[in-house]
């Protein structure tokens, strides 16, 4: 019956926090993933270009402050722990602890506001992984519910794009060009989830709180042989070809697939895509993530109440109505297509 967790769980990807940790950290995040050696290398000389630190960990720490000042403020009073997929703290150490502590049932918040096998399916692997490691005294742990439509995810996103807008001369703000920038992922884990629904859903909904139709969906961050087919088309791409199509004075990008400033995003974006316009000559403009925005906080805290109370309202906009609270027995499932072996 709902009501009786006794914890939360807010559970990441985590990130490297020292140069030493960055090669370990990729190669637990590209662990049976088909990805070339050259690629890792590449995204390890990212993370030391910024100190071998990723804000990941820094950016979930402010998150739980946050969450644990909402919560006392307006309840539930719940403890908030915090487990990663990729680095410490590691998701079977946080569930240990959790044993310690006498918890019995948690509810998890997980870091990604959209369907995939990275961001749904495996996490669910992980924490069955880490009660397996801790034993019969690990808690039960469920999940809340995707949240890419959620009222407070969408507000927050267009309050965060109509602040980067309004840095754009009045005379030229109507015209230019938004990109919510997502993480590409190979077609074969695209094709068991609803990702790339979600995601066109997040963006409409976004782009029509602001009022603005002159915008597209891309990707970023792409990771596999060239061979193997990714989500396109990528962000950079597509900023080369509307400047050679003279339609693209001014980029504003949305990395409406991130909940916070990775890597990911203070690279691939605030770095790679910000000198291509720079070269260009086109002006670019990042809007926020959602990072601690107290709306976001408040939306988290809103979910475990939905879920603890008996016919509570599931708020969703748009099409596609609320996420389930219980993933159906096929849900986000990924068989790595291998690209096939060449003949001598
Ligand atoms: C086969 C799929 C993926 C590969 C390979 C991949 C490589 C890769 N990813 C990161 C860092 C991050 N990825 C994040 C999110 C993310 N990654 C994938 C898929 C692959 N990544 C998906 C589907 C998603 C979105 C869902 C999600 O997990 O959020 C994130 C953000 C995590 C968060 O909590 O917000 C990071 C960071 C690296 C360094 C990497 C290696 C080359
Ligand atoms: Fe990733
Ligand atoms: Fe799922």
């Amino acid at each position: 019956m709902p009501g009786d967790y006794d914890a939360i769980l807010v559970v990441s990807f985590g990130g490297p926090e020292g140069p030493e940790d960055v090669l370990p950290f990729l190669e637990n995040v590209l662990r049976g993933k088909n990805v070339p050696r050259e690629r890792m290398m590449e995204v390890a000389e990212h993370y030391q270009s910024f100190g071998g630190v990723s804000p990941i960990n820094e950016q979930n720490r402010r998150l739980i402050a946050a969450l644990e000042e909402e919560l006392a403020r307006r309840g539930p009073k719940l403890p908030i722990y915090w487990g990663n997929r990729n680095w410490r703290p590691l998701l079977p150490d946080t569930l240990n602890r959790m044993a310690e502590d006498g918890v019995k049932r948690a509810i998890a918040f997980f870091t990604s506001a959209f369907s995939s096998y990275s961001g749904c399916r495996q996490y669910r692997e992980n924490i069955a992984e880490a009660q397996q490691t801790v034993g019969p005294d690990a808690p039960r742990v469920d999940k809340l519910r995707m949240f890419y439509n959620h009222p407070a995810f969408v507000e927050v996103n267009a309050e965060n794009l109509r602040a980067a807008l309004d840095r754009i001369p009045t005379d030229r703000r109507d015209d230019a060009l938004v990109l919510f920038s997502a993480h590409s992922i190979p077609m074969s884990m695209a094709d068991n989830c609803r990702y790339q629904q979600q995601l066109a859903e997040s963006s409409r909904l976004v782009a029509e709180a602001v009022g603005h139709p002159k915008y597209e969906l891309v990707y970023q961050s792409r990771s596999g042989p060239p061979q193997q087919p990714w989500l396109e088309p990528d962000v950079c791409d597509v900023i080369e070809e509307r400047h050679s199509e003279g339609t693209a004075a001014d980029v504003v990008v949305l990395p409406i697939g991130f909940v916070s400033d990775h890597m990911e995003v203070i690279y691939d974006l605030d770095t790679e895509a910000k000198e291509l316009c720079e070269r260009l000559g086109i002006g670019f403009q990042r809007a926020a993530t959602v990072g601690v925005h107290p709306k976001f906080v408040g939306m988290i805290r809103d979910l475990v109440v939905e879920r603890t109370t008996d016919g509570a309202a599931r708020p969703a906009l748009g099409d596609l109505g609320p996420s389930h609270d219980v993933c159906p027995v096929d849900c986000c499932t990924y068989t790595p297509r291998r690209p096939p072996v060449a003949k001598s």
